[in-house]
């Protein structure tokens, strides 16, 4: 098992971590699952690339992550359907707006506090190898 492996391993673990933390913050529950298309069935047809921190989890486990930059493309999406999908002022799309802000300035604070800027360059070059 060489070394790559060993580190792709802890870059997995690191993310499995940050997402189950995100699925248990209650701000956060309807982004723990796909948006259901009988409840929103236009959801489609205005977003494109759909997101939600159950199918991060998924992704970790098929090992579609090498980098942690990419795993952030992905919980990016997650915020960015949010706001393009509830952008009226009514009070509905305001809270899933806010909750969807505080997702976005959560993941990034906890991956500039416990994420090692070397362990992330490692992960670049195994990915620039590949
Ligand atoms: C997310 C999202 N993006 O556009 C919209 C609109 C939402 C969204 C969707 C739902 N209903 S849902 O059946 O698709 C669901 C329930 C529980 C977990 C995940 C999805 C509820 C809410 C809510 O704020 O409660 C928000």
């Amino acid at each position: 098992e060489d070394q790559e492996e060993a580190v792709l391993r802890e870059l997995r673990l690191f993310l499995r971590n940050v997402t189950e933390r995100l699925t248990l913050d209650r701000r956060f529950k309807a982004f723990t699952k796909p948006v259901d298309i009988e409840e929103v069935p236009d959801y489609l047809m205005v977003i494109k690339k759909p997101m939600d921190l159950s199918t991060l989890l998924t992704n970790i486990d098929e090992h579609k992550y090498v980098t942690v930059g990419e795993f952030m493309s992905d919980t990016d999406l997650i915020w960015q359907n949010a706001l393009e999908y509830n952008p009226d002022s009514d009070p509905m799309d305001r809270h899933i707006r806010h909750r969807a802000c505080a997702l976005k300035d959560t993941v990034r604070a906890i991956i500039k506090d416990e994420l090692d800027e070397d362990f992330e360059r490692v992960c670049e070059e195994i990915k620039e190898s590949r």
